[in-house]
């Protein structure tokens, strides 16, 4: 009965999906977005997931999966799902490079 009478959530929903090769900064970057800080991150197995209040009304499911060779079989996983993808890669020369 409560169901029922449940009114609808407000609140919009949306997926990101990070993939990448290892070591790019996937996790760096979600825990950059989730603490606002940098963290010493370790090679992910399996997938991190979390969730982040982008507004008032909106909140961004992100998925970051391991981008280790062994772990890309699982990104087949969210094949047809409805995240939306972000492939995020990395050129760290050219901050250590100054070009
Ligand atoms: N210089 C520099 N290093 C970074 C940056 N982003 C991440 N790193 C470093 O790169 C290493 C790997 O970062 P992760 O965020 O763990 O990489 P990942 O893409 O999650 O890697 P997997 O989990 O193995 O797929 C860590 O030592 C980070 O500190 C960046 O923007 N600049
Ligand atoms: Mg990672």
């Amino acid at each position: 009965m409560g169901l029922l009478n449940a009114k609808p959530s407000r609140v919009k929903r949306a997926s990101i999906l990070m993939l990448g090769l290892d070591s790019a900064g996937k996790s760096t970057l979600l825990y950059k977005f989730r603490y606002k800080d940098a963290f010493l991150t370790m090679p992910t197995i399996g997938f991190n997931v979390d969730m982040i209040e982008a507004g008032k009304d909106f909140t961004l499911t992100f998925w970051d999966v391991g981008g280790q060779k062994k772990m890309r079989e699982l990104w087949k996983l969210w094949q047809g799902s409805s995240c939306a993808p972000g492939f995020l890669w990395q050129d760290y020369t050219k901050e250590v490079g100054g070009n």
